[in-house]
């Protein structure tokens, strides 16, 4: 049998040489193939070639924190060459190393910024597995040519951070109860009485009604109380019952979890009774909150637990809440627009501010107060006010209570040409107190019907004004006119 080809160790007769020849093609056409995929490359080779890349730091540190693996560009940066640093332990050639930490602790860091020797580079530090165990930690960072844009990236996290440690220490501002039994300022009496309760109450964690016409300072006995209280250390949240649209005010109190509705936020979001956790909430205008509402906020108040919307479980809440109103909740009750059960519920002490006009003695304090507030707000130098301003001061109503006041003040202080206020700097009150006398006594001069009538008209509106606590809805609704008359008439009697 003659031999004519051969394959390796086999030898091979006439009939199959064709098919040897082909497979040797075959064999050939495969090699090219894969020589053209990975230009010959062996998987060390390739590994070996993206450790050195030069975009990057690499090294790689065992278990007992020996560096096993570093390239070129991190050796050259740390300011040694690689054999000079390999089989050391990572503490001597780096002592500021956090290749350690995530060593122990098996966590991995992504964009930290370390800083070394003046240089700061955003590092990824991954915890390498084998089998289950750890065997040392990754370390890596983008360098050298690539550091202008790492430095940009560096600085643009900073500026993130900054202001993020802004916003949290405005937000733990906005969540702190900023005035004290000290800032409400009145001798009367009844203020006396009021600031005495506030401290008995503050022991307590009882619901907390406070009442009173709007700009009386329910707000500041609401801080007070809170700021008196053993909950002062934790937050203080004010939440305006009006100014949050129904459908809003539930996700608003109590939160959602993710993927409540379409919309929901990723990761859900606290609500106000959680973020009040171990503090207090306060409920402005409560006499606002619709029927619905009322009813899941009774809810909360019993259970002492909150359910977020989309949530499987209830949340319990330790919280003081303090609800606030200036209008009538039993005459409410009466027309059926609040619940009874919760009123009862949040009437466990009830703090009833008066207007001012019962106390005006405390009108001087009050005023001297506010001239000091106002001068620091709007750099004034306002040393007081003419007797003849005190009088008037005295025989005004103020329908708007101790806001009205100042907002006169800040008027005035702006308006001034003397550090001393005199009359003529009060254009408005002249005119509100004009307004007033003439509604106390009754004006049988013959005067235009016109007159006459729009006179009547001002009184009807601002006594159901202060009636319903100058809550426009319900001055509408007691006048039988619509709110936007109410508006054009109130802007024709400014
Ligand atoms: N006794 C007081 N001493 C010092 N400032 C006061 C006092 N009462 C009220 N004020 C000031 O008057 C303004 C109105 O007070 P606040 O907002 O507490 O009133 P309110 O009764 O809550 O009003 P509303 O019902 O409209 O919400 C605030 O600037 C507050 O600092």
């Amino acid at each position: 049998m003659a031999i004519i080809g051969t394959v390796p160790g086999i030898l091979v007769s006439p009939p199959t040489r064709i098919k040897v020849i082909v497979i040797e093609m075959l064999h050939q056409g495969v090699t090219q193939l894969n020589t053209k995929k990975n230009n010959s490359l062996t998987k060390e080779e390739i590994l070996e070639a993206i450790v050195e890349n030069p975009h990057e730091a690499v090294i790689f540190v065992d278990e007992q924190g020996i560096i096993r693996l570093i390239n070129q560009g991190y050796a050259e940066f740390l300011g040694y060459t690689p054999d000079e640093v390999l089989g050391r332990h990572i503490q001597e050639v780096v002592p500021q190393t956090r290749l350690l930490h995530v060593l122990k602790s098996g966590q991995p860091q992504f964009g930290d910024i370390w800083e070394y020797k003046g240089q700061k580079v955003p590092v990824t530090r991954l915890p390498i597995e084998k089998d289950g165990r750890i065997i040392g930690v990754l370390g890596k960072s983008i360098f050298k040519d690539e550091m202008s844009l790492a430095r940009e990236f560096v600085k643009k996290i900073e500026r993130l951070e900054n202001k993020l440690a802004n916003y949290r220490a405005e937000l733990d501002q906005e969540r702190r109860a900023k005035y004290h039994l000290d800032d409400i300022i009145g001798h009367s009496r009844q203020v006396l009485r009021l600031k005495q309760k506030v401290l008995k109450v503050a022991k307590t964690s009882s619901t907390v009604l406070i009442t009173g016409e709007s700009g009386t300072g329910k707000e500041l006995f609401a801080h007070a109380i809170h700021n008196a209280s053993p909950r002062n250390n934790r937050a203080f949240v004010r939440v305006n019952c009006t100014s949050i649209p129904t459908e809003l005010l539930e996700s608003e109190l109590f939160g959602y979890d993710e993927g409540a509705f379409t919309g929901a936020r990723r990761g859900g979001k606290l609500g106000k009774f959680e973020i009040a956790q171990g503090g207090t909430i306060f409920l402005d205008e409560i006499g606002d909150m619709n029927k619905s509402m009322q009813a899941k906020l009774l809810r909360v108040l019993q259970e002492k637990e909150i359910e977020r919307i989309g949530g499987t479980k209830p949340v319990p809440v330790d919280v003081r809440v303090i609800a606030a109103t200036n209008r009538n909740l039993e005459e409410m009750i009466m027309s059926q627009q609040f619940r009874a059960d919760l009123y009862y519920r949040l009437n466990v002490v009830l703090l009833q501010i008066p207007p001012l006009r019962e106390r005006k003695e405390d009108i001087p304090f009050l005023t001297e107060h506010l001239i000091a507030k106002l001068n620091r707000s709007l750099n004034a130098t306002v040393a007081g006010l003419d007797k003849e301003v005190m009088e008037l001061f005295m025989q005004y109503d103020w329908p708007g209570n101790v806001r009205e006041l100042e907002n006169f003040l800040e008027q005035a202080i702006n308006l001034r040409d003397r550090d001393i206020l005199s009359p003529g700097d009060f254009p408005v009150l002249e005119k509100r107190l004009q307004k007033q006398l003439r509604g106390q006594s009754l004006d049988l001069t013959i005067r235009p019907l016109e007159e006459v009538v729009r006179e009547a008209e001002e009184k009807a509106i601002l006594k159901a004004l202060t009636a319903t606590g100058h809550n426009k809805t319900a001055t509408a609704r007691l006048l039988g006119i619509h709110r936007s008359v109410l508006y054009r008439k109130m802007e024709r009697m400014n």
